[in-house]
Parts: C-alpha cells; sequence; structure tokens
C-alpha cells in the first residue's frame, strides 16, 4: 500500500523521498519498526502473533486459478472480436474481483527482476550477469545492514524504506519495504544515500529501475484508459489528471522467513490507494484476495503480472468499479518477495464522480475527495480493512449534491 500523513505544502510539489534529513534527526522523527525491532531482539515472533480472528486460515501454497487472465496483447492488436472480448473481461474482473491477471504485457519479466535483484535477491531468478554480481558484491538493499537502510525511511511512512508496522501500531506486520516515489530526484536521492561512493554503480541501478517503471506506467495508463473508456467515459477522463504532485510509486516488499507463520500476516487486510497496482510476486505464493467473504491465494507465475483496483478508483467511479481487501501472509520455508507499480492521480485535486457515473439506479455513494486526505486517513487508522468508506457521503448528503448538479 502507499499509505502516508505526509506533512507538506497543499500542492503536493514538495513531496519527495525524504533521504536527506541527518541520521539523529530522522530517528528521532520516525518510529521504530516491527521488522527492526525484531532484527535487534527487541522483538519476539510471539509479539506479532494476531488475534484468533485476524489469523490466516489459508496457507501461503494453496491456491485457486479462477482469477480472470487479460490478453493485453489481444487488446491492443487483436481484432475487434478479440479485443472487445478481453475489454469485457477486463471491466467484469475490475467490477466483481477487483483483481485480475495480465498476460502478453510485453515487459519482459528479466526487466522487473534484474533490476529489482538489485534490491532484492530471488535467489531461483539469478541468471543476469549484473545480478550475479550485485549479489556478489552484498549491494541488494535489504541485505544490506539495518544502519544503511533506516536513513532511506521517510517519517511520512510513504516513501522510503520501512521495516514492518510503527511499533507502537496494534497491527505488527512481518515484512520490510521500500517504497520509491517514480521521479529522477527521488530516484538520485535514494541512490545517492545507499550508495554515495559507488557513482557507476548508482547509474546503472537508476537506468535499471527506470527501465522498468517507464514500462510499467504506460501499461498502467492504458489500463486506466481502456477501463474508464469501457464505462463510457472519455478515455482520459482520469489520466489526465496525472500530475507531477501525482503518487506513482514503486514498492518492493521482502517477508522474511517466519518461524511461526500462521499466527502472523506480512500484510494485514488492506486496500490499495491509488488508481491501480501492477504487481509481480515470486514463487513462493503469498498473495489472498478477498472474494465473496473467502481469502483467495493468488498463483504465482512469471507469464502474467496482477492488476488491482485501489481506491481511488473505486471511488471516482461511484463504486462501479471494486478496490478489493487483499493481505499477504507468510511462510516458514522461505522468503518472499514482491514488486508493485502503483499508479495514481493528483494527489491534492478534489475528486469528484463523473456525472455520468451518476444514475438512478446508482446514486452518488462518494463525496469529493483529495487522494492526500484519504492516505492520511489510511495511515492515521493503521491501514483499515475497509478505510475507502470514510468516502461514502449520506443519503442526505447525496440528495443535496443531486439537487445542486442537476437542477
Ligand atoms: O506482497 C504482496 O503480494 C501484496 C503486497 C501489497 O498488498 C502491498 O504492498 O500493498
Ligand atoms: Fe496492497
Amino acid at each position: 500500500m502507499t499509505a502516508g500523513a505526509e506533512k507538506q505544502p497543499e500542492d503536493g510539489s514538495h513531496e519527495k523521498q525524504n533521504v536527506h534529513l541527518d541520521s539523529t534527526k530522522q530517528a528521532a522523527a520516525s518510529p521504530v519498526y516491527t521488522m527492526q525491532a525484531f532484527f535487534d531482539g527487541k522483538m519476539k515472533v510471539e509479539d506479532f502473533a494476531r488475534s484468533e480472528q485476524e489469523r490466516p486460515t489459508v496457507p501461503h501454497d494453496i491456491f485457486d486459478d479462477t482469477l480472470p487472465v487479460v490478453d493485453i496483447a489481444a487488446i491492443k492488436d487483436g481484432t475487434a472480436e478479440e479485443r472487445r472480448a478481453n475489454v469485457v473481461k477486463m471491466l467484469k474482473a475490475a467490477k466483481s474481483w477487483g483483481f485480475f491477471k495480465i498476460s502478453n504485457h510485453e515487459i519482459p519479466l528479466q526487466v522487473v527482476l534484474s533490476n529489482l535483484q538489485l534490491i532484492f535477491v530471488t535467489a531461483d531468478h539469478a541468471c543476469d550477469e549484473a545480478v550475479k554480481r550485485v549479489k556478489k558484491n552484498g549491494k541488494q538493499f535489504f541485505a544490506l545492514p539495518m544502519e544503511r537502510k533506516l536513513p532511506v525511511r521517510a517519517p511520512d511512512f510513504v516513501f522510503g524504506y520501512t521495516g514492518g508496522s510503527p511499533v507502537n501500531w496494534k497491527s505488527k506486520w512481518w515484512l520490510e519495504a521500500l517504497m520509491i516515489k517514480v521521479t529522477d530526484e527521488a530516484l538520485d536521492d535514494m541512490i545517492g544515500q545507499v550508495f554515495p561512493d559507488e557513482k557507476d554503480f548508482g547509474v546503472r541501478f537508476k537506468e535499471d529501475l527506470k527501465a522498468f517503471f517507464s514500462p510499467m506506467h504506460e501499461l498502467s495508463r492504458f489500463i486506466v484508459e481502456e477501463l474508464t473508456e469501457a464505462l463510457g467515459l472519455e478515455r482520459d477522463t482520469f489520466t489526465r489528471l496525472e500530475t507531477p504532485g501525482s503518487n506513482c510509486t514503486g514498492r518492493m516488499n521482502h517477508y522474511p522467513v517466519c518461524p511461526n507463520p500462521d499466527s502472523v500476516l506480512g500484510i494485514p487486510p488492506h486496500a490499495d490507494t491509488q488508481l491501480l497496482g501492477i504487481l509481480h510476486q515470486d514463487d513462493t505464493g503469498g498473495l489472498q484476495v478477498l472474494k465473496d467473504g473467502e481469502w483467495v491465494g493468488i498463483q504465482p507465475d512469471d507469464s502474467t503480472f496482477v492488476v488491482n483496483i485501489g481506491d481511488t478508483f473505486q471511488a471516482i467511479t461511484n463504486g462501479i468499479l471494486r478496490s478489493a481487501a487483499h493481505r499477504a501472509v507468510v511462510n516458514a520455508k522461505k522468503d518472499r518477495y514482491s514488486t508493485i507499480y502503483f499508479y495514481g492521480i493528483d494527489n491534492s485535486i478534489t475528486l469528484t464522480v463523473p456525472p455520468k457515473l451518476i444514475t438512478e439506479d446508482r446514486p452518488l455513494k462518494y463525496r469529493p475527495f483529495t487522494v492526500r486526505e484519504h492516505r492520511k486517513y489510511i495511515v492515521d487508522n493503521e491501514v483499515p480493512i475497509n478505510a475507502v468508506q470514510h468516502l461514502e457521503i449520506n443519503p442526505e448528503a447525496t440528495a443535496l449534491f443531486l439537487e445542486k448538479l442537476f437542477g
């Protein structure tokens, strides 16, 4: 998730990866995180234990293979019939599951793996020369000692390194994550901070990250626009709200192996904030989606990515698209890694549902909101499962709004 409670100018212009603070100041401003406390011996696995009702009932390696798979190449270059069939399938999945897989997306897996292995290494995939070199040098981000990772931490819990959830939260997360705002400035900040003495490596690292982020960005826009058009709106109704103040973020999650996986959660049930996310998970398994009240394990496979609708897309489509709750469970055998590209629109613009999506059968459900305020709500409330509900309006307010809108 890309949640945060940054205290920054309302125009969002100064939202950046805050890595320049000196570490003493950072330490004072930032919470201590659960995995950090665990690695330091200050927390035990038992301290991560969830209540009976919250515990994962489905293990990490039990999957359901019914998640729809959408063929992106067929939408781009297929016959009219193939295109229609896949767009219909995608819209249906976005409404019912809030999740779908995409195949033939034209982003070579190696692009994801080789550059992200610079951050974390999934040994099975370590075939690329660059990856081997990085492994040997021990430069993978997550393998760095905590004191080198922590300064990349942003106190706003949006961009930077977080070693779990803040220890003072009720919810104790078993993961560490790196969130990178996808701008040149943010990437330079992060790389300069982590690898200050290795300029050549830094340049290559950044090139590799961008080689991943750029096509993910294009792919995200394409999917958003196809869904928008399928809803009967102008194609760029939402993508035109993308600005430099948008929240397009890369997120890398590392779930360390856990001796007692049935009692903890990597990430508890939540929905993502932005318009959509595109996820790659390694072959371990652990992503689970709430579908019709049941937790469904999503089978890892290297030929597809997993796409999910975020709260912002649900709210600005008047609830037509679904931002589904999902969670990550961990296991006792092997570390797990996942990588997500989150596509977001401007943080500060007031978003409203397009009138075309408000009908007698589907009255206006969500009040005007900004992405920034929604993210703040999510963090302030420790990432609740159905955060989007706080954007709902009550019937009286709806009637007033509709009267204003339609006279
Ligand atoms: O690791 C996963 O599979 C899910 C991660 C996730 O939901 C998130 O980072 O928001
Ligand atoms: Fe998520």
